[in-house]
């Protein structure tokens, strides 16, 4: 399997590379060359693999460079971490499914794809003899995921950028409360997007890049969302019918959305991809009515998804042009011109027959994880509910919709006492972080002082 970039402008390069790659080198994000498609009789035998087995089936097909004991073994060691065996169980909960996502280390789904894209990277740089210093940018979850997957690994040191004070208090102690000589942490006074707009800027300045060998935890690295489309899989593998199925993805950075849109292509039936956003609604707008014009980014509820500018979209949008990488490329000279991307109607009308889309506000959300509580016991983090409670207003009767479980409510005490008079309980690894020794570099928005940083402590 070989990989090109949406923009067009690489020449094609094997899966080991990509991973290396990370944000393509002319400035795209990376790509298959081509979706492996999965026959129906595949998908069957499929359906109650055990995960890590499922895993395998599955990142072979894109992984075709690494030879398949070495990915047996970084797999297996990948999920060995999860305190779960099923690794990302499904359960039924009120007429729909809630696919849980959030048995990894750090309790959220980023773990799926971060523990494996730790391991590998170990993998790559060691096959190399190389040394790595990986520039990542977060919301809140992305970021403690990926310092737990490099956190004393040799020859890497990791820097991650998060909004200061705009995680939630948790959130910020699992990344800060680490402090392995390798780990660095930035608090940037500014906001998600412009952490990772930082981060964007320094992979595009191509010496800079090449001179410290910068490798990407977020999700413009392809490993990223190739290890989200397992669950996919799994889930609908486990649903009393294998017959067609919603799913319905809290959605910022489109990265977790998009790995359910390859699913979809590689053939498995999803009827709908529901698209469930807080009041950063830049991606609800665009489904419902073709409006992708940048507003500001608000604190919300749900702050892991409080972005604007969603960096996988792109990805997206190289297969609504029809795989033309200049049509990409014009509409984000016109983003960055105007602000906004217009489409036509012929293009709305099939964003519209593959993705539903809602914004769930803060009272929405609040009063979800109230009724959910209520009417099954369960309780549900901030931005789960947004999916939850948009399954219950766009698909309520379907019989397959599986909502994606995306954290663990202990991650958001203070949303979650709002809602039901009461946190939830915490898990002994968050309980041990009360109190802890932190290390923190609080910075400007700007990218010559991260820069510095990094060449400071490299
Ligand atoms: C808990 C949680 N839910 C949902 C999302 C949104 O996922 P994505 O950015 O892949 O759209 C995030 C952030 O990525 C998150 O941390
Ligand atoms: N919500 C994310 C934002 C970064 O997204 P990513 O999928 O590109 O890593 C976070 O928790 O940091």
């Amino acid at each position: 399997m070989k990989y090109i970039s949406t923009r067009g402008n690489i020449a094609p390069i094997g899966f080991k590379e990509a991973v290396m790659m990370g944000l393509a080198t002319d400035g795209g994000l990376i790509l298959p060359e081509s979706i492996p498609q999965i026959a129906p009789e595949t998908l069957a035998a499929w359906a109650k693999l055990p995960y890590r087995e499922l895993a395998f089936n599955i990142i072979s097909l894109f992984a075709t460079d690494i030879p398949a004991a070495d990915l047996k073994a970084l797999i297996d060691r990948s999920y060995g971490t999860f305190e779960h065996q099923e690794t990302t169980p499904l359960v039924q909960k009120d007429g729909v499914y809630i696919l849980e996502l959030f048995h990894g280390p750090t309790l959220a789904f980023k773990d799926v794809a971060l523990q494996l894209l730790g391991n590998l990277f170990e993998y790559l740089l060691k096959e190399r003899g190389e040394k790595m210093n990986i520039l990542g940018a977060t919301s809140g979850d992305t970021g403690s995921a990926a310092i737990a997957g490099v956190r004393g690994k040799e020859n890497i040191n990791i820097f991650i950028l998060h909004p200061h004070l705009k995680t939630s208090p948790i959130q910020a102690l699992q990344m800060t409360s680490v402090l392995d000589a390798n780990v660095h942490n930035i608090a940037v006074e500014g906001t998600f997007d412009d952490c990772q707009n930082i981060v964007k800027t320094l992979f595009n300045d191509l010496e800079f890049k090449k001179e410290y060998a910068l490798g990407a935890v977020n999700s413009i690295n392809w490993a990223r969302v190739l290890a989200q489309v397992v669950y996919y899989f799994y889930a609908w593998g486990r649903l009393p019918e294998q017959g067609k199925v919603v799913f319905s993805v809290p959605t910022g950075n489109f990265g977790d959305i998009f790995a359910g849109y390859l699913a979809k292509r590689m053939g498995l039936p999803v009827e709908k991809l529901l698209l469930a956003t807080n009041e950063n609604n830049i991606l609800s707008r665009f489904v419902q009515s073709g409006d992708y014009s940048l507003g500001q980014v608000v604190q919300t509820v749900s702050p892991s998804m409080d972005i604007q500018l969603a960096s996988n979209l792109e990805r997206y949008l190289y297969y609504l042009f029809n795989e033309s990488a200049e049509r990409v490329r014009s509409a984000f000279a016109e983003l960055q011109q105007t602000g906004k991307i217009v489409f036509s109607a012929e293009e709305v009308q099939r964003v519209q027959s593959e993705f539903l889309s809602c914004t769930v506000n803060e009272a929405m959300t609040l009063e979800t994880i109230a009724s959910f509580n209520k009417e099954t016991g369960y309780v549900l983090d901030p931005h789960t509910a947004v999916g939850v409670r948009g399954a219950l207003e766009c698909v309520k009767g379907h019989p397959a919709v599986v909502c994606l479980a995306t954290a663990h409510p202990a991650k958001f005490g203070e949303a979650v006492e709002r809602a039901i008079g009461t946190p939830a309980p915490l898990p002994p690894q968050l309980a041990a972080l009360q109190g802890k020794e932190t290390r923190c570099e609080i910075m400007a928005a700007d990218k010559e002082l991260v820069k510095a940083f990094v060449k400071a402590k490299a």
